[in-house]
């Protein structure tokens, strides 16, 4: 019988839907436009998106989910009950199972509030599940096995770095640092150097365009754009233009504590895993694991073979997907009660 059940990614940059038996169907921005006049909101997704720094006073556009924690509750919860309708129109017959995966700094009360809100919109059952181990599954790595992965999700507010083996998380470590800081490290580097303001979206254009880990030695290496933005001195709007090596020396302060990240993981991991992990080398996931070069960076500085999964920005949902697709022993998604 066809079913509505649903996997969802509720990540801080982006919620992704995954249907059984129909594969993703959808992906939007993580924002909520509210008229703060009358308390409602006005758009969410990829419309709440476009109006973030263009808003009037009466407006605000905002990101719920942020460093990785839920920092606007209500919101996140009309968020998520927003997609989830959207996705299936679930009717007393027919309310989906939902597994959701949360960044895994969220504490007690804010894993209450999504059941809650997945509830509302008609789950008649929720599962949360870890984001490192979603994204494992997603990769394709062999969870289960009594066999090492490495995996280091880099999404927009936090990137998790952990050690699976045997269906569960052996070691961990998550840092409030992923694609966001990026931006904002291109926000203060053109402010420093060039007197210049410019936006979130505007920096997070720069560092998909011409953004890098590591120098590779290609063509794109002496790339350039012009940003626009507005000149701190005189006020006035101004244009200036920005080479791939200055975008990589703003990332590296950013960069430099995830490298930590998966280096302190490393130093914690037992001996046969580090083994494993020699061998099978460390998987990147999430929208920061396409930033140029940064599989060489963590190649450099770890000395492991690294490899970027194939869909990194959809690893994550794609393990609640298998999660609903293929029964799978509850021990894999042991979500932090
Ligand atoms: N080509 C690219 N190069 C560099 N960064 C990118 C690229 N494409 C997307 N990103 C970044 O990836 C981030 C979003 O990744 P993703 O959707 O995996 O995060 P998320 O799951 O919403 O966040 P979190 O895992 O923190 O909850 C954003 O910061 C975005 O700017």
């Amino acid at each position: 019988m066809f079913s509505k059940d649903i996997g969802i990614d509720l990540g801080t940059a982006n919620t992704l839907v995954y249907m059984k038996g129909k594969g993703i169907v959808m992906r939007e921005p993580s924002v909520v436009a509210v008229d703060v006049r009358t308390d409602t909101v006005l758009a969410v997704g990829s419309h709440a998106k476009d109006m973030i720094g263009r808003t009037p006073g009466s407006i605000v556009a905002v990101r719920p989910l942020k460093d990785g924690v839920i920092a606007d509750f209500d919101i996140t919860a009309t968020m998520l009950k927003h997609f989830i309708k959207k996705a299936v129109k679930s009717t007393a017959f027919s309310r989906p199972h939902i597994v959701v995966c949360i960044p895994s700094g969220v504490t007690e009360v804010e894993r209450r509030a999504v059941e809650d809100a997945a509830r509302q919109a008609g789950a008649s059952q929720v599962e949360l599940i870890e984001e490192p181990m979603a994204a494992a599954i997603g990769a394709g790595l062999p969870v289960a096995d009594p066999t090492g992965s490495m995996v280091v999700d880099i999404g927009g507010g936090t990137a998790e770095v952990a050690v699976i083996s045997l269906g569960d998380i052996v070691t961990s470590c998550s840092v409030r640092v992923a694609g966001d800081k990026f931006d904002e490290a291109i926000i203060s580097y053109v402010k420093k150097k060039y007197n210049l303001l410019i936006g979130e979206r505007t920096a997070e254009e720069i560092k998909i365009a011409i953004g890098s880990a590591f120098p590779t030695g290609s063509e794109e290496d002496r790339a350039s754009v012009e940003i626009k933005g507005r000149n701190l001195v005189d006020g006035l709007p101004k244009n200036v233009t920005i080479s791939a090596e200055e975008v990589r020396e703003a990332l590296s302060d950013p960069l430099a504590t995830i490298v930590d990240a998966i280096k302190s993981t490393l130093e914690k991991t037992p001996p046969e895993l580090s083994a494993d992990i020699i061998d099978h080398g460390i998987m990147l996931t999430g929208g920061g694991a396409l930033l140029r070069g940064l599989d060489q960076l963590v190649e450099q500085e770890t000395g492991m073979p690294v490899h970027v999964a194939d869909s990194p920005l959809d690893c994550v949902v794609d393990g609640t997907g298998k999660r609903l697709e293929v029964t799978m022993p509850s021990s894999y998604y042991k979500a932090r009660r």
